[in-house]
């Protein structure tokens, strides 16, 4: 089981966060307890589920325009999707995830935090309705290709797919601009965040969902 220094909350989060920091505090609590339990967070994990984890998700708000439709696609355990939800309320958040253990902890999680604007979808990528998202994100779900694949036909025209990515961030991106360009992404970005604040920057691919053909690595759409 956990250890009590894991259930800290870091001072940055109250900094960083600070409407949002008691659910998110509660939420690294259900996570670190339930969650583990329920073999949807390794136990390693606990003690750097703010850094790696929360804190991490958390930045990826910066780039989500207001009141957007966001779909989380294999949010797992609710990364970032439930994240996302709790830091951000102006957002309309569908967690989507195809195992049913998974979406009964999703479900108990959004109850016991009382997020009005988190729906928990059961599904796979593949089988939502096309053209229906501001943003689809993800975190450690598929590589580049095969995401955008399962993610940009979920967008509307000029909306946004966003991916956690590691290090392969470049490399991945690197393999698949034929694939994006083939699939109508108009402009495609790495962005870092948090580099300031946090332990661990967190690395998001950004492609914006379009039409035409072609597109520009490093576009910069800035956002
Ligand atoms: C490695 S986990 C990552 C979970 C979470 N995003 C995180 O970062 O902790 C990958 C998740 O993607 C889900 N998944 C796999 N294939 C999927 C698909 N086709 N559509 C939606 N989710 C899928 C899995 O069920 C799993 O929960």
């Amino acid at each position: 089981m956990t250890g009590p220094v894991s259930r800290e909350t870091p001072p940055l989060v109250d900094k960083l966060f600070p409407r949002a920091a008691v659910r998110l505090s509660a939420y690294a609590e259900l996570l670190a307890t339930e969650g583990t339990l329920r073999g949807l967070i390794g136990p390693r994990e606990v003690p750097r589920l703010w850094d790696r984890h929360l804190l991490n998700c958390a930045v990826v708000e910066r780039l989500i325009p207001e009141e957007a439709l966001v779909a989380d696609i294999g949010t797992g355990a609710g990364l970032p999707g439930i994240v996302l939800a709790i830091v951000r309320p102006d957002l309309q958040v569908e967690l989507v995830e195809p195992l049913l253990r998974r979406t009964t902890f999703l479900q108990e999680a959004v109850d016991a935090l009382e997020l009005d604007n988190a729906t928990v979808v059961r599904s796979r990528a593949e089988d939502l309705p096309r053209a229906s998202y501001d943003v689809v994100t993800s975190r450690a779900v598929a590589p580049l290709g095969k995401l955008a694949r399962w993610c940009l036909p979920l967008c509307v025209e000029g909306g946004l797919m966003l991916a956690m990515k590691g290090s392969s961030a470049g490399e991945e991106l690197d393999a698949s601009e034929r694939e994006l360009a083939k699939l109508g992404a108009e402009l495609w970005h790495i962005h870092q965040l948090g580099g300031e604040e946090l332990a661990l920057p967190t690395t998001v691919v950004s492609i914006v969902a379009g039409r035409a053909a072609g597109g520009s690595r490093h576009g910069g759409n800035g956002r």
